[in-house]
């Protein structure tokens, strides 16, 4: 469990800081408060770019001097809490650097600790919206199986890119050229294609044990983009070589899969179900990835204004799971109420201007 969260000249956070901490948390307050800047600040206690993607120089308080500092201190069930903490310097406003019980670290090495799951609002267009989201949203989950997931993925697409440049030159490109890049694309994708596979296979096998209802049960398909072994891509851009020369960009491979979502009761694709229906889909895949992230080590659960949209039947559910999950909550909303039957066992803050007070 995190306690003693601290922010400085953290977005509009100058100093704020929450301890006594709970498995609940709830911050409270107006729009603009800054209380999705408090769960983006928690967001950066794991690998990666944080839940809004954001560049880091744009996370430094306008008008401040320096640069973000965001500390906390993880509980341990034996022994010492260890202190997580990340920030940046005025002088590399956009490099992050770590420090784990005061020594230098990696954010990599931050994952080992924690495992961060969230849903934002910003999530909601998830089945609606463009397929590169739908597949920026699997390599997030499957870091949790395999934590080179997103070197991989980085990997992958640089190779593409450089493929892609190559197939659109004037000059036809060299095969040796051609050779070199697609073996990368075939290291690289062969494990992105894995990694997706094994994902979507372990999440459909954690929501087939939850309840089917209140929440719809979302049935999850991983549709390789053309391709679906390391061997498949491999043939596959070799024989698209004329194909792809005359597209001017690579037609096969991880970078066109999808992630096909199914309301599992309705068998309705997810991008034509209700905007409830979507949430509650969403609710699901968020609780079944916390369970399999949190494997040895400590969960936390980051829910951006999730209550408050879900109906009371719903809700009362999530609370139940959220419970049932073992996971240290985090939620925000605007008001108090939606949380009435959890509000006593959790620890309250109301959040205004950048500042939090406990309740
Ligand atoms: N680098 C920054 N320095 C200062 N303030 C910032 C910075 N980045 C964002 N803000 C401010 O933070 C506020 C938004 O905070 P946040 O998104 O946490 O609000 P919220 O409480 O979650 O609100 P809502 O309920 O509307 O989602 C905005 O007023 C925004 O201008």
């Amino acid at each position: 469990m995190l306690d003693r969260i601290s922010l400085t000249r953290f977005r509009n956070h100058a100093a704020t800081e929450l301890s006594e901490t709970s498995r609940f948390n709830l911050l409270v307050g107006e729009n603009g408060a800054g209380k999705t800047n408090v769960l983006e600040a928690l967001s950066l206690l794991a690998p990666g770019r944080g839940l809004r993607r954001a560049a880091l120089a744009d996370m430094v308080l306008h008008d401040g001097t320096g640069g973000f500092a965001i500390g906390s201190d993880l509980a341990q069930e034996d022994g010492d809490p260890v202190r997580l903490g990340t920030y940046t310097e005025n002088e590399h406003p956009n490099r992050r650097k770590v420090r784990i019980n005061g020594a230098e670290s990696t954010a990599a090495a931050l994952g080992e600790w924690l495992a961060l799951t969230w849903l934002t609002p910003a999530m909601d267009g998830l089945f609606t919206g463009p397929a590169a989201d739908r597949r920026r949203f699997m390599d997030r989950m499957a870091l949790a199986l395999d934590p080179a997931h997103a070197s991989h993925a980085t990997r992958y697409e640089a190779a593409l890119r450089e493929r892609n440049r190559l197939l659109s030159d004037d000059r036809a490109p060299e095969s040796a050229w051609l050779d070199a890049i697609e073996a990368q694309m075939v290291e690289h994708g062969g494990r992105v294609i894995a990694g997706r596979a094994l994902l979507v296979d372990t999440l459909m096998s954690r929501i087939a044990h939850m309840p089917s209802e209140p929440f719809a049960r979302p049935a999850l398909t991983y549709a390789p983009g053309g391709t679906d072994t390391a061997e498949a891509l491999s043939q596959a851009l070799y024989d698209g070589r004329a194909r792809d020369r005359a597209a001017q960009r690579t037609l096969s491979g991880p970078h066109r899969d999808e992630l096909d979502v199914v309301h599992a009761a309705k068998r309705v694709p997810a991008a034509q179900s209700s905007t409830g229906e979507q949430k509650a889909m969403l609710v699901a895949i968020t609780l079944a990835h916390a369970a399999l992230a949190a494997q040895g080590r400590s969960g936390i659960l980051l829910l951006d204004e999730v209550a408050a949209h879900l109906d009371p039947v719903r809700r009362a559910a999530l609370f139940e799971q959220l419970a049932a999950s073992g996971a240290q909550v985090w939620m925000t909303g605007t008001e108090l109420a939606p949380f009435d039957s959890i509000a006593g066992d959790a620890a309250v803050w109301k959040v205004s201007g950048g500042s939090a007070r406990r309740l």
